[in-house]
């Protein structure tokens, strides 16, 4: 039997969100939303600021009256506005935040100014222009604007803004219901007694990590054993919106997951992607539910999580742009042709530059922990030399 050939990374990618439609919308306080995206365009509700306001502690005044003297006819705290008319010659106490007062234009700050009484004097160099220290009505946004467009993700900073232009809740997506199981006889929870060739399991708690910034709630479906039956009738009851499987995933008589996943009545989608490390990843379904069978090699599973896994979370989820953002980096040292798969290196940033690990083999955890980036070598490329641009996805 002539192989199918490999998948492409991208293509694979998006053949997977091709897969999934984004899941039912529900209404969050502003603290519960960080992290989610916004399932609808953000409105500002208000004008911010919603008058003229000091940006600092000083006299309001006109600024043709400068250098003065002033007669202090009042004060104007945030929240406490002056409600008189600042008149030719005279000024108003002005704190940061507090609206302007009618008739003034500019703000002197208190450094710059003497008291004496109630007549306050420039004894500084003053503002340098007519609305200098003050904020104008608007500013930052007015009714009306849009401030966070549907499908961007809500940051700290976007969350604030959402709370300053007058909402309370937003809209998101429900969080994605992620089952999570190992497979492989070998395998012992992790902290577990392991006697002769059996393994610690560490990808399910890699995946937890991995997933830790992402709207999920995640289902531990334990450890499988390598059995058709007993895979077959977990997949077949699997309640969620993802089933993340690791292991069995390659062509060995007891990798298990394919097969077990077509007797529960699932299908796949494709399988084998020109990838280094996860070449032997799978995607299907069953039922509405996306299966991702995960190479079992655990910088297999690291890598194909960060390329399909986070990305498939986040459509779900109401990314407008799930996938995951490389950057430009500066190579320390040469690298050698490529063959036909893209290869994704375990590389540290050094002074500026980043360092690929010499042994790349996809059992290695703690060149994967040492590591801050993945060097993207795309298929074919040619050899590199230090001091060469590449493309880095950062880990760490
Ligand atoms: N003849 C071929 N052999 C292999 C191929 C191939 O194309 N032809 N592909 C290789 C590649 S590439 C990978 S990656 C591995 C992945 O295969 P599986 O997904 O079937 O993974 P397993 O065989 O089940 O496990 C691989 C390795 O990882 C350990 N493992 C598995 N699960 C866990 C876990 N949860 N925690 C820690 N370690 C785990 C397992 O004990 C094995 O050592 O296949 C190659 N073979
Ligand atoms: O694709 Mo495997 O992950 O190279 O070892």
């Amino acid at each position: 039997m002539i192989p199918k050939p490999l998948l492409p990374v991208t293509e694979a990618q998006s053949r997977l969100l091709a897969l999934v439609a984004r899941v039912p919308s529900e209404t969050q306080p502003l603290r519960s939303a960080a992290g989610r995206w916004a399932a609808t365009d953000i409105l500002a509700r208000r004008t911010q600021p919603s008058t003229d306001l000091s940006a600092m502690d000083g006299y309001a005044i006109r600024f043709g009256d400068l250098p003065g003297p002033f007669a202090l006819i009042g004060e104007s705290a945030a929240g406490r506005p002056f409600f008189g008319i600042v008149g030719t010659g005279e000024t108003v106490r002005i704190f940061t935040g507090a609206a302007m007062p009618n008739g003034a234009d500019t703000v002197m700050v208190q450094e710059e100014a003497g008291r004496d009484g109630d007549i306050i004097n420039l004894t500084g160099e003053g503002p340098h222009r007519l609305g200098g220290n003050m904020r104008g009505k608007g500013l930052d946004f007015s009714t009306g604007d849009v401030l966070v467009r549907h499908g961007e993700r809500l940051t700290a900073a976007r969350i604030a803004l959402a709370a300053t232009a007058g909402h309370g809740t937003l809209a998101v997506n429900r969080p994605i219901r992620v089952a999570i199981a190992a497979t492989g006889d070998e395998l012992v929870p992790p902290g577990g007694q392991i006697t002769g060739a059996d393994l610690p399991e560490g990808n399910g708690a890699m995946l937890v990590a991995l997933l830790a910034d992402l709207p999920v709630e995640t289902i531990d479906l334990g450890i499988l054993p390598d059995r058709l039956d007993v895979m077959t009738a977990a997949f077949g009851q699997v309640d969620a919106d993802i089933l993340v499987t690791t292991g069995g995933a390659s062509v060995g008589d007891h990798d298990l997951v394919r097969p077990a996943l077509e007797a529960a009545g699932g299908s796949v989608d494709f399988w084998r992607i020109a990838l280094r490390p996860g070449k032997p990843m799978m995607a299907g379904r069953i039922g509405e539910t996306v299966v991702l069978g995960l190479p079992g090699n655990p910088v297999s599973a690291f890598v194909t999580a960060m390329l399909f896994l986070r990305p498939l979370i986040a459509a779900m989820a109401g990314a407008a742009n799930p996938l995951p953002v490389t950057t430009t980096a500066t190579l320390g040292e040469p690298l050698p042709a490529n063959d036909h798969r893209q290869d994704y290196l375990r590389a540290e940033s050094r002074d500026g530059r980043v360092f690929a690990s010499t042994i790349q083999d996809s059992s290695m955890l703690l060149t994967l922990a040492r590591a801050d980036c993945l060097i993207v070598r795309p298929p074919h490329a040619h050899a590199a030399a230090a001091g060469d641009m590449v493309q880095v996805l950062r880990i760490a």
